[in-house]
């Protein structure tokens, strides 16, 4: 589990982190959201022991980074894929991670092929694609086999077939036990691949939940009928609170209940539909608010 806890950081007069608090418990994915520069990066370090915080902590199984004996098998870290030297090759980049973590360099090859870069080994970083990068940075960090993986951008130059991969991959960590935290500025990555979601807006937390929560799809639901004032008095009646949309009421109320309410007063609804479809436009009016 990882564990953030008033965490701030100030660069000159702009608080780049604000009092930020959140978990991500093991046996789950979590995915850190947030526009460019809300904030991410400089957390992650913070939750790595690479930059301090001005206030605040964050410990991972209860232990801050800087005290964890031999934190590369503990926590498999990828800051920036885009670091590894363009002149090594793949093997001898998870050869110096094997080393340096203390396994042995026969991890590298099964490694290897684990994240889909069976031959390409041999192959000099420069020539990966931003997309093999991240799965070579994936292995280094996976190498010491860590209980806990930390990734900024991970997603980042993933085609949609790296995307499902990379989904699979963590689901498999986070079931066996593991944590995952990485970070995103997109929603939609975050949420083909998370199942709990931390949104960031400049620097502060605005929403911490479960991806379904985000959606808010159980709740709310956008609804048509071919009599809409009847309708709105059966929701009245059932004390069921509604607004007008341009198109269709928004009804806070789960849609079973909203057709068992249908077939009390006979209604025929023309249209009932969770109103968090547009997942974006929610990550906006979010980050919008703060
Ligand atoms: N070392 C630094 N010195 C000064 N300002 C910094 C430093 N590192 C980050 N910042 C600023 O802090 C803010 C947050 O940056 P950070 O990189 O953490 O955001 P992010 O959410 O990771 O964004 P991105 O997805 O673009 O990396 C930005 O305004 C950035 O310019």
């Amino acid at each position: 589990m990882i564990e953030l806890t008033g965490l701030t950081k100030t660069f000159g007069h702009h608080r780049a982190v604000d009092d930020l608090t959140f978990t991500a418990p093991s046996g789950r994915v979590t995915g850190f959201l947030g526009p460019n520069g809300a904030g991410k990066s400089t957390a992650l370090r913070m939750v790595c022991g690479l930059a301090r915080p001005d206030a605040g902590s964050s410990t991972i199984d209860g232990v801050r980074f800087t005290d964890i004996p031999r934190p590369g098998r503990v926590v498999g870290v990828m800051l920036d894929a885009a670091a590894q030297h363009p002149g090594r090759t793949g093997d001898e980049v998870l050869r110096l991670a094997a080393m340096t973590v203390g396994v042995p360099a026969s991890t590298v090859e099964p490694m290897l092929a684990r994240v889909g870069l069976t031959g390409a080994g041999r192959k000099r970083v420069g020539q990966y694609s931003l997309g093999m990068r991240q799965r070579l940075g994936i292995a280094a960090a996976l190498i010491g086999d860590p209980q806990v993986l930390i990734l900024d951008e991970p997603a980042n130059g993933l085609d949609p077939q790296g995307i499902h991969w990379m989904r699979g991959l963590l689901e498999d960590f986070a079931e066996a036990g593991g944590t995952v935290l990485l970070s995103s500025h997109l929603l939609t990555e975050v949420q083909a691949i998370a199942d709990r979601i931390v949104v960031l807006h400049r620097g502060r937390l605005v929403m911490e939940g479960d991806a379904d929560s985000l959606r808010g799809e159980a709740e709310r639901q956008t609804v048509e009928a071919t009599d809409t004032a009847a309708l709105v008095a059966a929701l009245d009646q059932a004390g069921v609170t509604h607004s007008g949309a341009r198109d269709g009421l928004l009804v806070d109320a789960p849609a079973q209940t909203i057709g068992e309410l249908a077939v009390a007063h006979r209604l025929v609804l023309t249209r009932l539909e969770p109103s968090g479809g547009d997942l974006e436009s929610r990550f906006l009016e979010l980050t919008r608010a703060a």
